[in-house]
């Protein structure tokens, strides 16, 4: 049986074995009582009520896959890209006509993004012409770090890793990214690993669906997961509009999320995964070429963003947004939504009942807002994301890590509390993952990571003078 289809069964199963069981009880309770028998008799129905959780317990427990812990690459700052420098730089880098210029120094400085994000070396050149050596060169930059500091912090040896995904939509190069990383870190030879190439913004969360696949059909395993995009590869130097869109906002950036099924992980492990939900348009045309990656008419390639996109944004986010919610919203607020929604008022349930923590696409602000307004979620809930695309820029799959962290630096993510990351991307694709946080994070932890420096100065916005 398709695993997703067992997953399905599976808590379908549970939800009904609740039911019945309070059904049962109740029975049992008004017989009791209406038949006055001893009051000891009571005791059955109330025991079968609290052995209920720790039956739902036992039966879940094999099947449970926890986030250890994850690190994000902080890009060094001799790589920055302040807007000035940036604007000034797009102008003499003599490929882009004055109007395309323009168009860029519209859309940067209206984005939302900060002085400090980083551009890879190969694009400071002027002209930049990134070679393939500089792509590889890249990856390195932006994943090694992560992996490094990862593996640091779990205190495991690069041969303990068991399965290993690497998401980057932009660049495959051979031999694929992941043997660079077996090659660099001298993993074992059984190592089950994968390279997930041109599945967009939103492959951080396939990457994991991946990962918890194989950790359901291999015991006691590790996985890792390491997210990034590779910017030199996918730099436009010509003049359509719709493809100038990626260079001003694709940003330096890579994450590593380390992954088990092993249960004695519970006691360390920073996250549980609740749910995953995918869903994608690619079998409706209009979706399907909002954001394509082709040739203009001058014969140079780039990564066209149609028009239309937004439409596209939110017909794909309803679509997983409404499974995300019947598996995760209270029975309370699915029917105040019912009610809501006959009476023709509400567009969206309120997701901040089940869920405290959000991560969102870095697509710029406008993108970000009109999210969030979908959504019916507060400033609060998307400050980590407008605050990763300000400090960090889109960085892709590797966003929303950037996100967590920027939470948990803030001290924000408590013990039983849920975190939602979406990812949305070419495909189109809506992905999300919803996590529970198992334990608290540590002050001393939060002092690190790739908000360490800069923490304390946000959020930045509107009405609050930028970095
Ligand atoms: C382009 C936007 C800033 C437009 O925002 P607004 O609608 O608020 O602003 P606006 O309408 O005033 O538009 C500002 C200027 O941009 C122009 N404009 C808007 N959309 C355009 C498009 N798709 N192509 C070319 N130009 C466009 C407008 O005509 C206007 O120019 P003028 O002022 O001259 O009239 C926004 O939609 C945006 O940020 N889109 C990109 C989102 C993104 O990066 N997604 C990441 C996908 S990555 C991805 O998908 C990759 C992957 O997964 O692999």
């Amino acid at each position: 049986m398709d695993i997703a289809l067992r997953d399905h069964v599976f808590s379908s199963l549970l939800q009904f074995i609740d039911l019945f069981t309070l059904f049962l009880s109740i029975s049992i309770e008004s017989y009791i009582f209406l038949h006055k028998w001893n009051p000891t008799y009571h005791l059955f129905p109330m025991s079968c009520m609290l052995l209920l959780p720790a039956l739902q317990r036992l039966l879940s427990m094999h099947r449970q896959v926890y986030l250890v812990d994850f690190s994000c690459t902080k890009p060094p700052s001799r790589f920055r890209a302040p807007i000035p420098l940036l604007l000034e730089h797009l102008s003499l880098m003599k490929v882009f006509d004055d109007a395309s210029v323009a168009f860029m120094t519209k859309i940067i400085t209206t984005s939302g993004m900060g002085d400090e994000t980083c551009f890879p070396p190969s694009l400071h050149y002027i002209p930049p012409s990134p070679t393939h050596q500089d792509c590889i060169e890249e990856v390195h930059m932006d994943l090694f770090p992560a992996l490094e500091d990862l593996l640091a912090k779990t205190n495991l040896s690069p041969r303990d890793i068991d399965v290993l995904v690497v998401n980057c939509s932009g660049f495959c190069p051979s031999p694929s990214l992941s043997s660079i990383v077996v090659h660099r870190f001298a993993m074992r030879d059984d190592v089950k690993t994968f390279t997930i190439s041109g599945m967009g913004c939103s492959a951080g969360a396939i990457g994991i669906d991946v990962a918890q696949r194989l950790l359901k059909v291999h015991r006691r395993s590790y996985a890792v997961v390491l997210s990034t995009e590779i910017m030199s590869t996918g730099w436009y130097s010509g003049r359509d509009r719709r493809k100038l869109l990626l260079n001003c906002y694709f940003r330096m950036g890579g994450s590593a999320v380390l992954l088990t099924n092993r249960r004695e992980a519970k006691g360390w492990s920073k996250y549980r995964l609740v749910r995953l939900v995918r869903t994608q348009r690619a079998f409706d045309d209009k979706s399907y070429l909002s954001a394509i990656r082709e040739e203009d008419s001058e014969g140079i390639t780039g990564f066209s963003i149609e028009r239309n996109l937004l439409t596209v944004v939110a017909e794909t986010l309803r679509s997983n947004a409404v499974a995300v919610g019947t598996s995760i919203l209270p029975l309370r607020e699915k029917l105040r939504y019912g009610v809501m929604r006959l009476c023709n008022k509400a567009a969206a349930p309120d997701f901040r009942t089940a869920i405290k923590h959000y991560c969102f696409p870095s697509s710029g602000k406008a993108v970000m807002k009109e999210i969030g307004k979908g959504l019916r979620v507060g400033e609060r809930e998307m400050e980590p994301g407008l605050m990763t695309f300000h400090r960090f820029g889109n960085q892709s799959s590797a966003s929303m890590w950037y996100q967590l962290a920027y939470m948990e630096a803030k001290g924000r993510v408590e013990r039983g509390e849920r975190v939602w990351q979406l990812g949305m991307g070419t495909g189109p694709k809506c992905n999300s993952l919803v996590w529970e946080c198992l334990r608290g994070v540590m002050a001393k932890e939060a002092e690190k990571g790739p908000w360490e420096d800069c923490i304390h100065r946000y959020p930045v916005g509107e009405g609050q003078e930028d970095l």
